[in-house]
């Protein structure tokens, strides 16, 4: 060859290492691994569950999920780079696998559910949900906690809740738990079939069935087993047990919540009453929310 022959010997050694490279990088391209958009997306909702659903799904060999929240449909800066940066964002996965990424702003953004749709009208959605009354304290103590990490001061939360003798709607974390009105937004798109709900308080509670559902949705062979999960009595939670190695989700998982006084807590589990009618009449099945 006439330019590698005038280089010194040693440089023609470390091409022909390059070389050897670019065919172990050929062979893994023919295996078919590569970056692939994602056939699933874990939309939300906010404080449902959403982390614990993706490590669980992950315990699945034929699933690459995307360890950050690649926030690419909510937010502007990202969106505007185009698909192809968000392939950039994805796992490298085999042909066999789903490539899955988790947002769960997506859920609660009115734009995201069309930009989905155009990016593949058969994506394959899950939407985990859990108690809307737990979920606004779960919010809320998340919130609180960002303030006090920042050591900025951060109201109690019967100061967001209430205005006077009602409960304020303007406050986010209400907004965030009336599933109905959000989720009519993405039925404009996806039939219901495209979406699979985890009841996130089963999750908590016994996440093995959860999951065995969410396989049979996904159409993946059912591979997750009730020994990937045992209680951990100091975490209060189920933890993941893979192929003997042991975890917990982070600690800023399962936080304390926030006591309200009982006659605030009665007001906000009557404020979703009837949002919550229409919720399961919208996905045609109940939770247990009182
Ligand atoms: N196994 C296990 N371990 C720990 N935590 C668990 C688990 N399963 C579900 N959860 C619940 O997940 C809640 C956090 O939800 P998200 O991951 O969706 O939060 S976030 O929106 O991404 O911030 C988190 O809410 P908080 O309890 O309010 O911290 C947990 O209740």
């Amino acid at each position: 060859h006439p330019v590698t022959s005038r280089l010194d010997p040693g440089q023609q050694k470390l091409l022909r290492k390059a070389g050897s490279f670019q065919e172990d990088l050929g062979a893994v391209v023919t295996n078919g691994s590569t970056q692939r958009l994602p056939q699933t997306i874990i939309i939300g909702v906010r404080k449902g569950g959403t982390r614990a659903l993706l490590e669980m799904l992950s315990l699945h060999p034929d699933v690459a999920a995307a360890e950050n929240e690649v926030h690419f449909f909510d937010w502007e800066e990202h969106y505007r780079q185009g698909l192809g940066w968000y392939l950039s964002q994805m796992p490298v996965s085999s042909p066999h696998q789903l490539t899955v990424e988790k947002t769960p702003a997506y859920f609660t953004s009115p734009q995201v559910p069309e930009r989905v749709y155009r990016m593949n009208p058969a994506v394959r959605l899950l939407l985990i949900v859990r108690d809307p009354s737990e979920r606004v304290l779960s919010d809320y103590a998340q919130v609180l906690h960002n303030h006090v990490q920042k050591r900025k001061p951060f109201p109690p939360i019967e100061a967001l809740l209430a205005r006077g003798s009602r409960l304020n709607p303007d406050y986010k974390a209400l907004n965030r738990s009336l599933y109905h009105a959000h989720l009519r937004a993405w039925l404009r798109f996806f039939p219901l079939r495209s979406i699979h709900l985890v009841d996130g308080d089963r999750l908590i509670r016994d996440p093995f069935p959860e999951m065995q559902k969410v396989e049979r949705f996904l159409q993946l062979a059912p591979q997750i087993n009730a020994s990937n999960f045992y209680f951990n009595k100091t975490k209060g939670f189920y933890c993941l047990r893979d192929s003997g190695r042991d975890r917990c989700l982070h600690e800023s998982k399962g936080r304390a919540h926030p006591r309200l006084d009982p006659e605030l807590l009665r007001r906000l589990r009557e404020y979703f009453h009837e949002p919550n009618k229409k919720f399961f009449k919208l996905v045609g099945r109940t939770f247990d929310w009182h």
